[in-house]
């Protein structure tokens, strides 16, 4: 056939709009699927995609389903590498949204379920790591589901002795990564214990995460808009919402013990920073932390917030980490008169003292930095 210039093309490339993905994570049993299959049923607004990553015994297969408005299923079931979980995760992570982005104007929103073992970094950083995926996607937030009747022990009220594993990461419980990293905690399954045992399973969370939002439910029963579009890595309602975040972890302060191993610490510095300063600090205490405490425990982040202001810079920036990548992003928020730099911590061996001296040391470093 014969082709004429004049032909118009028939299909016009829809423009879609980047795709949240929430993640739920949570210990085993602690009620993932109940709060999926809840979602699924009680919002009738949004087309949701699900990407489920369940490790199970044998058939080490992973399913991703999108559900259409009226109800109707796009199912793909991808076959598992074998092999170390926390190393195959993020290539199979990006190979399920990969083919589910092919399905792209059929759903409005993706679920990603975790493997009741898996710490959420790796899958969070996909998103931050593949710049193609990152125009189509975007982290919405990371939920947490924990089970109130089993949570104290799952998180070992004592520390855990830290040993090395084969991907020589040091192997921190991973009920208590997925605490560390959770924007929103579901304590779930309140309905097995009694207010003593709850209130002491929230105080240990808070121990670990001052930062995160806390709900308490039967059977992941939520108000589906505190889980949904809750933009936790993106956008000037950060400004707000650390302000906030901050409070909360300054009321918890009391409940962090000094021998416990993952903490929440705040740090405020009212000054501007300068942007090679800013990497600079962030270098040091992502990529170069051996090197940052030279007495006390050794330090490790994982997960980070902050918003700062830069030197000759109108627009403050947005920080997020997770465990040694970050990302910035300028957001819209009048700095004033009064600039500053805040940020939430949450990770092991922090001391409010040496965070606030590495960043004093590091914001007045100009220079040429090549990572931005
Ligand atoms: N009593 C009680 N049981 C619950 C509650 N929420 C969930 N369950 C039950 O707990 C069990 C585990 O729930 P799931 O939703 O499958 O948990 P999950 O986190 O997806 O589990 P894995 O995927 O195996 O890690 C199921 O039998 C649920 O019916 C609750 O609030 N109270
Ligand atoms: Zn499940």
């Amino acid at each position: 056939m014969e082709s004429s210039d004049d032909e118009a093309p028939e299909l016009v490339p829809a423009v879609f709009r980047p795709v949240p993905v929430t993640i739920i994570t949570g210990y085993l049993g602690a009620g993932k699927t109940t709060l999926l299959n809840y979602i699924l049923t009680e919002q009738h607004e949004k087309r949701i995609a699900v990407i489920l990553n369940e490790f199970g015994e044998g058939s080490a297969l992973e399913r991703s389903v999108a559900v259409g408005q009226a109800g109707e299923l796009y199912e793909e079931w991808l076959e598992l590498r074998n092999g170390c979980l926390c190393c195959s995760v993020k290539d199979n992570g990006v190979k399920a949204i990969e083919n589910l982005m092919t399905k792209r104007g059929k759903f409005d929103y993706i679920l990603l379920e975790t493997t009741g073992l898996a710490d959420p970094g790796p899958i969070a950083s996909i998103f931050w790591l593949d710049k193609e995926l990152g125009s189509d996607i975007f982290l919405d937030g990371i939920v947490t589901v924990i089970d109130s009747k089993h949570g104290l022990k799952q998180l070992g009220v004592k520390p855990q002795l830290e040993t090395s594993d084969e991907c020589g990461k040091d192997s921190l419980n991973e009920a208590v990564r997925q605490v560390a990293l959770a924007d929103l905690i579901i304590v779930n399954k309140v309905d097995l214990v009694n207010q003593e045992q709850l209130a002491e399973l929230k105080k240990e969370i808070r121990g670990i995460n001052g930062a995160a939002e806390l709900m308490e439910t039967t059977r992941c029963r939520v108000d589906l808009h505190r889980i949904l579009d809750q933009r936790a890595y993106t956008g000037s309602a950060q400004l707000h919402r650390l302000e906030k975040l901050i409070e909360d972890v300054e009321a918890h302060r009391n409940l962090q013990h000094l021998d416990k191993a993952v903490v929440t610490v705040t740090v405020d510095v009212p000054r501007a920073v300068s942007r090679s300063g800013l990497d600079l600090f962030l270098q040091k205490l992502l990529w170069e932390s051996d090197s940052v405490s030279s007495s006390g425990p050794p330090l490790s982040i994982i997960r980070l917030k902050g918003v700062v202001s830069l030197c000759n810079e109108e627009r403050p920036l947005l920080v997020q980490a997770v465990y040694d990548m970050y990302d910035t992003e300028p957001i819209f928020a009048d700095v004033g008169d009064s600039p500053n730099c805040r940020f939430i911590f949450i990770g092991r061996g922090l001391q409010k003292r040496v965070l606030e001296d590495l960043f004093l040391e590091c914001a007045d470093h100009e220079g040429s930095s090549s990572w931005r």
